[in-house]
């Protein structure tokens, strides 16, 4: 990685990218330099602002996420402009970027904040759908309306939201894992949510999230300036409220979960007509029922790894993202993380003089505290966004700057199937190998909780439901004390913890 202060070169402080990340970094640059304009360079027509933010405990934070035109951000911060234009081209020797428009600009100091892509298990097939921003997520609903059945591929955030708000349409919803939700839950975890996710949806319409999300200033937006072709930034919390979420089919929910497989093959109707008079024999689906003999013509067949074919109209590829790093960094030597994120050292620098780079773009490469890891998630990209400034600031007068606070403990809030969750420090034990122990508490459809130890100091924590332990758990794992004493009392309803502990 680069030395901490290179000489200062000229041009303006740039950041690239509308979503949170980009606007939070532009945001605090234009407070550190309030006599500096901030140049922000975005793909999309509007850019994502934090509003209502409160930290709730040390690490935990909520905030509320609109999309706005770029003027309201210009509006509140006279020194920030905003370019509404993709940069085509970084020339990180020239210390200038190139824009669609034609134009090219000059940088002192430029943070990427580019987001992320999906990374979809079949590129370029029509019926092959990704959700990532406002556009992808009204497709997805004009598909939906007029589906019979769907396919969802993946177990993470998005397939765990999908499978509970989709109503009106069978789902086959296909994991590689043999439970449901990987990347947030073990298989206690999962057996929690399924029970729920089987038992009758509530009528009542799901409450407002924690964080919400609104498209006010894009709808506005939208009327004024249109937004084809634009790369939007990503949705987040609620996205899904406001979208209608249904299908043809006048049930509510009809959801088949094929576990341990993946897709091996997918064929369009004629393929699929070819193959069956090449007599391909295909096995049996879920209704124990032929393939061959499924009456409905499909659009298009999944063929799976265990064997099996469904017909549906359309696949919905929710298996993660890649970080956003081209093809307009191409020709710049950056140091690349496995997952291809842009590394960034523990001041957010990237291996390029001058660069920074935060959110979903970037691969945190320092060494992290033991409960902390990345993931892609909206809160990140935050506290990516608002360190990266600061650091960029402290930099450019030649000064250093501690790791934010933030980095010190993984925390995460969210809602699936209608419970909060909240996940804190290493949740699932991750890297701690067999060398741990959890302790359990459950009541079915009302709570689940699970500390993960290590040596008798807690690392991490499932709560999902309002148990109102956040707090005294954050704390249990920032102070490592010593719980060894209290076993399974740690856990035990009759105690009140929180007088242990606060
Ligand atoms: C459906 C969905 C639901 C989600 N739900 C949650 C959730 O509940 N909780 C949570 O914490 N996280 C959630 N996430 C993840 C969260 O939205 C992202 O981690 C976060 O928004 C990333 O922010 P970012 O600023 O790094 O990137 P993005 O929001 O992707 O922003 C990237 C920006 O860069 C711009 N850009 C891209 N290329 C260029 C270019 N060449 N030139 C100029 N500009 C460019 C884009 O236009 C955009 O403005 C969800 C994501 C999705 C897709
Ligand atoms: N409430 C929240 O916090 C939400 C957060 N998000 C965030 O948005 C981003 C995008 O969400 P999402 O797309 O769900 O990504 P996630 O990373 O959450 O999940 C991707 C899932 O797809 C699986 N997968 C990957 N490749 C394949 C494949 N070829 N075939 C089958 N399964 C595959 C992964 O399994 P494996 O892990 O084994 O590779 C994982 O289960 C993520 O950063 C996510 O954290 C999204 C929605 C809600």
């Amino acid at each position: 990685m680069e030395a901490e202060h290179p000489p200062p070169a000229a041009g303006q402080l740039v950041v690239v990218g509308g979503g949170i990340a980009g606007v939070t970094c532009a945001e605090q640059l234009a407070i550190h330099f309030p006599s500096e304009d901030i140049l922000l360079i975005t793909a999309s027509p509007v850019i994502k602002a934090v509003t209502n933010f409160k930290q709730v405990s040390k690490v935990l934070e909520e905030f509320d996420v609109e999309e706005q035109p770029s003027t309201l951000l210009e509006n509140r911060f006279p020194n920030i402009k905003v370019i509404e234009s993709g940069v085509k081209q970084l020339k990180s020797e020239e210390h200038c970027v190139l824009t669609e428009d034609g134009n090219q600009h000059l940088y002192k100091k430029l943070c990427l904040c580019a987001g992320a892509k999906p990374k979809l298990i079949c590129e370029g097939n029509p019926y092959v759908l990704g959700i990532r921003d406002t556009d992808s997520a009204q497709e997805f609903q004009k598909q939906l309306t007029k589906a019979k059945r769907i396919m969802i591929i993946g177990n993470g955030g998005i397939a765990l939201e999908l499978v509970y708000e989709i109503e009106g349409c069978e789902v086959i919803w296909v994991i590689k894992d043999k439970a449901i939700g990987n990347t947030f839950f073990d298989a206690g975890a999962a057996e929690f949510l399924t029970s729920k996710l089987i038992a009758e949806k509530s009528e009542a319409k799901i409450a407002q999230k924690r964080t919400r999300y609104t498209t006010e200033g894009r709808k506005k937006e939208a009327q004024t300036k249109g937004s084809a072709g634009n790369i939007g930034s990503a949705l987040g919390p609620d996205w899904h409220e406001g979208l209608n979420l249904k299908g043809t089919k006048e049930f509510s929910h009809k959801i088949h979960i094929e576990t341990m497989c993946e897709v091996k093959k997918i064929y369009l109707q004629e393929e699929f007509r070819i193959s069956k008079k090449k007599s391909l024999t295909f096995p049996r689906d879920h209704h124990n029922q032929s393939v061959t003999a499924d009456k409905e013509i499909w659009p298009v067949y999944v063929e799976l790894t265990n064997g099996k074919i469904y017909g549906c109209d359309f696949i919905v590829s929710a298996t993660g993202v890649t970080p956003n790093t081209g093809p307009f960094l191409c020709g710049n030597n950056f140091d690349v993380g496995e997952d291809g994120g842009l590394k960034v050292n523990d001041h957010m620098h990237t291996s390029l003089p001058d660069i920074y780079a935060a959110g979903d773009i970037c691969t945190a490469s320092w060494e992290p505290s033991p409960v902390w890891q990345q993931m892609r998630l909206w809160t990140q990209a935050r506290q990516m966004g608002w360190y990266a400034a600061k650091c960029m600031a402290a930099a450019s007068v030649g000064e250093s700057v501690d790791m934010d606070f933030s980095f010190e403990l993984f925390a995460h809030v969210t809602k699936f199937f209608n419970f909060k969750v909240v996940l804190l420090g290493k949740y699932n034990a991750q890297g701690l190998g067999s060398d741990h122990e959890l302790i359990l508490r459950c009541t079915k459809g009302q709570e689940y909780v699970k500390a993960v130890l290590q040596n008798g100091r807690m690392m991490g924590a499932v709560l999902i439901g309002e148990t109102d332990l956040e707090e005294t758990f954050e704390n249990l794992i920032l102070n490592q004390m010593n719980l060894s004493a209290y076993g399974e009392d740690l856990l035990d309803p009759n105690i009140d913890i929180e007088d242990y502990f606060d």
